[in-house]
């Protein structure tokens, strides 16, 4: 059972072959056992999601039940979940309890679906390795066989390795600058970054509020599909969710891809990306031809700025955001403190890593009086520049095709040393971000034994077409079935 995707084990579901009881019990037993190796979950929910199996059953028996009920599946662990720890990879949170459900949460539990825990991820989502993880370190399932302890990506690389190794059919996830496409890249699934405001933040632990957005995780595009119809949709308690109506993302998934204008940035085929990446890309992009696309070249003339422009825009929301952990309302609290001060300070020097520490002190800084102007408010403009660039591109062609990272998976602790190097991570996923659109990664071969994405990128709420054109895809390739020893 545990290589069937979302839609299969749901039609085992419906067929009455399998009970959620049993279904949830299977992968349960598979994952307290593949998972010591992994380390993608820090919190496994086995008595509740036991229980909520016992109730989706009673639901089926009622004749009440509709797609996801009695399916598994995992949450990362920035989504707050009522009753059940939310750490956000954090010393901070690590005894943090939520006393209510994000929108994305309730919306899985509304839908019947069976949360068996919560994924490891980077501290408060920064980073591209899931290595700054207070509960350790997450290992990628691709590069065991050769012996190698390897990177899943991140933030959401929790997420990515669970969903790869089949410890689940599907897993939420978030998406700041990559977090979502970068670990599906490295691990060889399928992720999709919703548009900006298409998913609701509300209860999902704010990095960079201007750019993280909840998106979905699995192994074929039908089950993103399925996954975005339960977590899309306006919600009123956030304000820059948007009210407009949510298709039902599985409804175009078949239609032909005959006439489809795919535009090539010329841009994220150059500098770091190896010649044996780019082959595979342009492999895939090749499939595309054949199902009847037209392919040609764009520009985006700014690219080059992104990375620089993120990690100011980001640490100044983040250094913002994270004021709020000072051991005062809930989370962490150093022992003893001497005064207001002495607790605030100590609170926060304890309770944070190195590099959640290293981005709220830039972001103080770019945001402090003297330096406003020449940081942030210049970084900001650069970020319309950036959207400008999508916005003229989408004039010409529907989708935006590259690839996801510019080289596979890396060594653990290859990248821990030099923050930049770990930031370049990101060079062809981070302008997405600062634009608002949406793009998935899809896997698209192999190098060296290790998983390649490829990056489609689309309009403004064009989710329904990356996921037409993700699907197609894989109904004439089988790089999204491959699985690691
Ligand atoms: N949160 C993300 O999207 C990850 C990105 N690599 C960052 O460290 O900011």
């Amino acid at each position: 059972m545990h290589n069937k995707s979302v839609a299969e084990l749901s039609r085992e579901l419906e067929s009455g072959k399998i009970s959620s009881v049993e279904l949830t019990r299977q992968f349960l037993g598979r994952l307290k056992k593949e998972d010591e190796q992994l380390n993608s979950f820090i919190t496994i929910t086995e008595e509740q999601a036991l229980a909520d199996a016992h109730a989706a059953d009673e639901q089926r028996a009622a004749g009440k039940a509709t797609l996801w009920t009695g399916v598994p599946f995992a949450h990362k662990d920035i989504f707050c979940t009522n009753g059940v720890s939310t750490t956000c990879g954090s010393k901070m949170l690590a005894n943090f309890v939520p006393p209510y459900d994000a929108t994305v949460t309730e919306n899985f539990r509304k839908a019947g679906a069976v949360c068996l825990g919560k994924t490891n991820m980077d501290e408060f989502a920064m980073g591209s390795s899931t290595e700054s993880s207070y509960f350790g370190a997450t290992t990628n399932p691709w590069g065991l066989s050769q012996g190698e302890k390897r990177v899943p990506g991140g933030s959401s690389g929790g997420s990515a390795a669970a969903v790869a190794a089949r410890l689940v059919p599907a897993a939420t996830a978030t998406d700041t600058g990559g977090s979502i496409r970068q670990p599906a890249a490295l691990c060889g699934v399928t992720g999709l970054k919703p548009t900006y405001g298409r998913v609701s933040r509300y209860g999902m632990i704010a990095f960079a509020s201007s750019l993280d957005q909840g998106g979905t995780m699995a192994r074929t595009a039908e089950d993103n599909a399925l996954m975005l119809n339960v977590m899309a949709g306006f919600d009123p308690k956030d304000s820059t969710s948007i009210d407009r109506d949510v298709p039902d993302y599985t409804a175009t998934l078949t239609e032909p891809l005959k006439g489809l204008r795919i535009g090539l940035p010329k841009e994220y085929f150059t500098g770091n990306l190896s010649a044996a990446m780019e082959e595979q890309v342009r492999g895939a992009i090749r499939e595309y031809e054949k199902l009847g696309a037209t392919v040609k070249e764009v520009s985006l003339p700014h690219a080059d700025l992104a990375i620089a422009a993120y990690y100011v825009i980001a640490p100044a929301e983040a250094s913002a955001n994270l004021s709020r952990f000072d051991g005062a309302r809930y989370g962490y609290r150093c022992e003893d403190p001497k005064d207001l001060l002495d607790m605030y300070t100590r609170t926060r020097a304890e309770g944070f890593g190195t590099e959640v520490k290293r981005r709220i002190l830039v972001g103080t800084y770019a945001l402090s009086a003297g330096y406003f102007d020449a940081y942030y408010l210049k970084a900001q403009k650069v970020r319309r520049l950036i959207q400008q660039d999508f916005i003229n591109a989408f004039k010409e062609v529907d989708v935006l095709m590259s690839p996801t990272t510019p080289s596979p998976a890396f060594i653990q602790g290859e990248k821990t040393s030099d923050p930049v190097t770990m930031y370049l991570e990101d060079v062809f996923t981070i302008a997405i971000n600062l634009a608002g659109i949406p793009a998935m990664s899809v896997p698209a071969g192999f190098v060296d034994g290790l998983p390649v994405g490829l990056q489609i990128i689309g309009d403004y709420f064009s989710e329904a077409r990356l996921l037409n054109a993700a699907h197609q895809f894989q109904q004439v390739t089988d790089w999204h079935q491959r699985e690691p020893q």
